[in-house]
């Protein structure tokens, strides 16, 4: 069901229309279409030519386009679109379970179950600007209640900023009637595409303890600066910064991923032999990915009934390189043609106050 897409009022109306949907429900723009193997997915379109989509199958973001439409997610060129084999790419949903922290099949089940469009959501703050979201919901069905004895409400939120940036929320409550509480362990499972990833790097965990998958989970520090890859990284960062950026330098392209209600960060890249090892994987793939997952891991949350938990993941793809050190994409040093442009506009503006110097004297 396609809501029709916004009028476009002039700003002053926009300001107010926008004003009155701060106490107004918001009417999601979004359209439902099908998508590889007839699976259905959402598209989300903002302005200027962004767009994203999200299959219903795992609630599974598969696509995040700027305003080239330049896609910045990676999805395998081999990924299978068919249940229960996970989608490859984009940002799984991992819950009630990351990885093997636990004893359910990896990443939980919630990246292989169909979800729902909710409709009627509860209430959740948004910024009124954004007008192109939508609402998937998952509650467990008898056959996951036997492998998870727990009923919950998991609402996942996706959302398209009117500068193109993309954040999925996601809240999840214990509506368990017997009294007991559960604990999960989550992430989002973000492949970001990359140009090259021995030109990438990760700023923002320099120092940070990490449990290393690739030996025994063992815990260890990071070195003193950012993170660069040469060989297979499989690294849970604890009690990681809210803010991470991801720098491709080729690209001249820089992901700035901001995490809410999610203590860790997880780094994989699963270099050659591993990808040659999966079936949905092309062997040279890892050259172009890199995953960066905002999770809980090291402390699982705990829910009494009742309780909701919320967990946000924000993204941006800032147009130039950055600073060592400086995680605002405001502070970035701007590229080299802007650098330009100013000292030619200076120029031009001496000669201009010359000239009016020499007409007044
Ligand atoms: O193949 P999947 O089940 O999607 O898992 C892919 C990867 O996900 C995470 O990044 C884990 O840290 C890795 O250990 C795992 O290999």
């Amino acid at each position: 069901m396609a809501a029709p897409p916004p009028s476009s009022p002039s700003p002053p109306a926009a300001a107010a229309a926008a004003a009155t949907q701060q106490t107004q429900p918001q009417t999601p723009f979004y359209e439902l279409v099908k998508g590889n193997s007839g699976l259905e997915k959402v598209l989300l379109r903002g302005t200027r030519g962004f767009s994203a989509e999200v299959y219903l199958y795992g609630a599974q973001v598969t696509s995040w386009k700027n305003d080239h439409a330049e896609e910045l997610l990676f999805v395998s060129s081999k990924a299978i679109f068919k249940p229960p084999k996970a989608i490859r790419g984009g940002i799984p949903i991992c819950f009630p379970q990351f990885g093997t922290h636990g004893n359910l099949e990896q990443h939980g089940f919630a990246r292989n179950r169909l979800w729902t469009i909710d409709d009627n959501p509860p209430p959740l703050p948004v910024n009124p600007a954004i007008k192109s979201f939508v609402d998937l919901i998952l509650r467990p069905s008898d056959e996951d209640l036997k492998i998870w004895p727990h009923s919950f409400e998991f609402r996942l939120r996706v959302a398209l900023g009117p500068n193109g940036d993309l954040s999925l929320t996601s809240r999840i409550r214990n509506t368990n009637t017997d009294g007991r509480s559960f604990s999960y362990t989550f992430a989002y499972h973000t492949y970001f595409s990359v140009s090259d990833i021995s030109e990438v790097r990760v700023e923002g965990l320099e120092t940070m303890d990490y449990l290393d998958n690739l030996k025994g989970k063992e815990r260890f520090t990071e070195q003193g600066d950012a993170i660069v890859f040469e060989s297979e990284i499989d690294k849970v960062y604890l009690a990681a910064p809210s803010k991470i950026a991801i720098i491709d330098h080729e690209k001249k392209r820089t992901f700035v991923l901001t995490k809410e209600g999610l203590p860790d960060a997880v780094v994989w890249n699963p270099w050659d032999k591993k990808a040659k090892a999966m079936q949905d994987f092309g062997d040279g793939e890892y050259k172009h990915m890199l995953c960066v997952e905002p999770a809980a891991v090291e402390k699982p949350i705990t829910l009494k009934p009742g309780e909701e938990w919320k967990g946000r993941l924000a993204l941006s793809a800032v147009p130039s390189s950055y600073c060592s050190g400086q995680l605002d994409p405001l502070k970035t040093v701007p590229p080299a043609s802007t650098l330009e442009r100013i000292i030619s506009l200076v120029n031009e503006f001496d000669q201009w106050t010359q000239a009016i110097r020499a007409l007044v004297v």
